[in-house]
């Protein structure tokens, strides 16, 4: 089974006749997928449903070939996540955050805390309070939360949001590191097009909840000047005039 992530017909509609249709998507193990689309194209709705915080309408989502549906467990085992901002409490510090997420995962331990401490680069404010902890600071605090218990599929809901320029390129080489040194299978959402095409081997453009187009970065880069070009020309083909 090499497919990390399957998603199949999936649709949520609200009461406002907004959200997601018909997404259709598979992510290979390992590979590192960039979801890419404007605000309120319902990036965050279909990563909500993937890990079971909503319903779906229609549809269904398997995660190392167990649905959500049938075997939520099963499927959520290997999955690190951030949906939305990462909400650690302002009161306690990193470490002692980082151990309220572990505390029902028998393989974290101290060592396990420092070293995702250290790959996120924060383990020198590890005993600060998060009260005192800038907005880049605790999407790292995040990301070290996500890769706790070694998933080997994590998905990451607008990881660069906040972050500075070298915030932005530590969090790249991160991913890219942890894809491949572990093999680590990423689901990226955001609107920042040039961080998606320098980081993700593949790429879907989510437009008005329809999934309009996904191809490999390399593909793309073939054929268009730019990952700009190609989501200009799929939200293009795809308009509703
Ligand atoms: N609870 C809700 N009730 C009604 N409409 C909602 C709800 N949550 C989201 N929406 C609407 O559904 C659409 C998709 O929202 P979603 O948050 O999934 O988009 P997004 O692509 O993540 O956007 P952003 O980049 O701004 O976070 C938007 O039009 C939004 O207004």
């Amino acid at each position: 089974m090499d497919k990390a992530i399957v998603i199949e017909n999936l649709s949520k509609m609200y009461k406002n006749n907004r959200g997601i249709q018909e997404i259709n998507l598979e992510i290979n193990k390992g590979e590192i997928f960039g979801f890419l689309g404007p605000n309120g194209a319902g990036k965050t709705t279909t990563m909500k449903v993937m890990v079971g915080l909503m319903k779906a309408d229609k549809g269904d989502v398997k995660i190392n070939g167990f649905s959500i549906i049938n075997n939520y467990e099963k499927a959520m085992n290997e999955v690190g996540c951030i949906i939305e901002n990462v909400n650690p409490f302002p009161y306690l510090t990193a470490y002692e955050n980082m151990q309220l997420c572990g505390r029902f995962k028998k393989e974290v331990n101290r060592i396990r805390i420092d070293e995702c401490l250290e790959i996120t680069r924060i383990i020198k404010y590890k005993n600060e309070k998060i009260k005192n902890y800038s907005l880049g600071m605790k999407q790292r605090l995040g990301i070290a939360m996500a890769i706790l218990s070694n998933p080997k599929i994590i998905i990451l809901d607008e990881p660069f949001n906040g972050l500075d320029v070298e915030g932005m390129v530590e969090m790249r080489e991160l991913i890219i590191c942890l894809s491949q040194k572990h093999k680590t299978t990423f689901f990226i959402s955001s609107h920042l097009i040039h961080d998606i095409e320098l980081t993700c081997d593949k790429v879907g453009i989510l437009y008005n909840g329809k999934l309009v187009g996904v191809d490999s970065t390399h593909n793309i880069l073939k054929n268009y000047s730019s990952l700009e070009n190609y989501y200009l020309s799929e939200v293009d083909l795809n308009a509703d005039y």
